[in-house]
């Protein structure tokens, strides 16, 4: 469980705006990857394109290739659902369905898909998912207590644990610790760690230290002006992006001058 990621030539539109230009990269299955870049430059935009979401708004779409090992998730005839349960996403805020009990929003993804399974199936579905989300030991005892009752930190874990209960290959991270405190981050950061053991990660973050705590690897985006596209500047082993960049404009946004 885990692909790499490769987008060739990739464009990024919005209706006739194209807000994210040229994208080259190539990620490896089992890593992190963090994108960092100035607000406006396309990071969530591009991130939302790596599962098929940015399509999901009136009149986005994408031009060039994006291969999840050797498939290209655009291909015609390739089901943006079935694309979606294999790059599972975390959002900015925590989101778990309020009205769900904590084991109804780990069994969500499977519920969505119409999955039918037994209650034995079903519990061990739900710990192994919070475990790996290291959630269980502070929630195993409230399973049908509402998701909505737990701290961010908590509600964060569980929708971490609802998307890899559903055993996707790639986890993207929108900002995933933005609304968190600082402990409920660390505990996020280190789930991040476990985590890149079997999947491949993708994080977005406006907090360089976090990029450089969690990811083997950084692109930095940025962008020429308003209304001009985003662009990846540079992207390299995140040493190397925050301690010897070669563009100019990366070493400007990670020494703090910019952005
Ligand atoms: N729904 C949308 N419709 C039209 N344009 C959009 C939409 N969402 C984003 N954009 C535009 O696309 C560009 C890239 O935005 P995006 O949110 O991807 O940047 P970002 O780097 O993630 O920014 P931030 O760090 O502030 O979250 C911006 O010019 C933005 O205004």
């Amino acid at each position: 469980m885990s692909k790499s990621i490769t987008a060739k030539d990739l464009n990024v539109y919005y209706g006739d705006f194209l807000a994210v230009e040229g994208v080259n990269i190539e990620i490896a299955a089992r890593s992190v990857t963090a994108f960092i870049g100035p607000s406006g430059c396309g990071k969530t935009t591009f991130l939302r394109s790596l599962n098929r979401m940015h399509e999901v708004l009136p009149g986005a779409r994408v031009e060039g290739q994006l291969l999840l090992d050797d498939d290209d998730i655009y291909a015609p005839g390739v089901d943006p659902v079935s694309v979606r349960a294999m790059v599972g996403m975390v959002f900015q805020r925590p989101n778990p369905f309020p009205t769900m009990s904590i084991r109804e929003n780990v069994l969500a993804g499977y519920k969505l898909n119409g999955a039918r399974m037994s209650r034995s199936d079903a519990d061990g579905i739900v710990e192994s998912a919070l475990r790996g989300a290291n959630l269980w030991n502070e929630v195993k005892d409230r399973l049908d207590r509402p998701g909505s009752g737990l701290s961010g930190g908590q509600q964060q874990r569980l929708c971490i644990a609802r998307t890899v209960a559903v055993k996707p290959e790639v986890i993207l991270m929108d900002e995933p610790c933005s609304a968190l405190d600082p402990i409920s981050t660390l505990a996020i950061e280190d789930l991040i760690a476990e985590l890149q053991q079997e999947y491949t990660i993708v994080i977005v973050t406006h907090n360089m230290q976090q990029a450089a705590r969690v990811s083997q690897n950084t692109a930095f985006f940025n962008i020429a002006g308003s209304g001009k596209p985003g662009r990846m500047i540079e992207y390299a082993e995140t040493s190397t992006i925050f301690n010897n960049p070669s563009n100019q404009q990366t070493e400007r946004y990670v020494s703090g001058k910019f952005g």
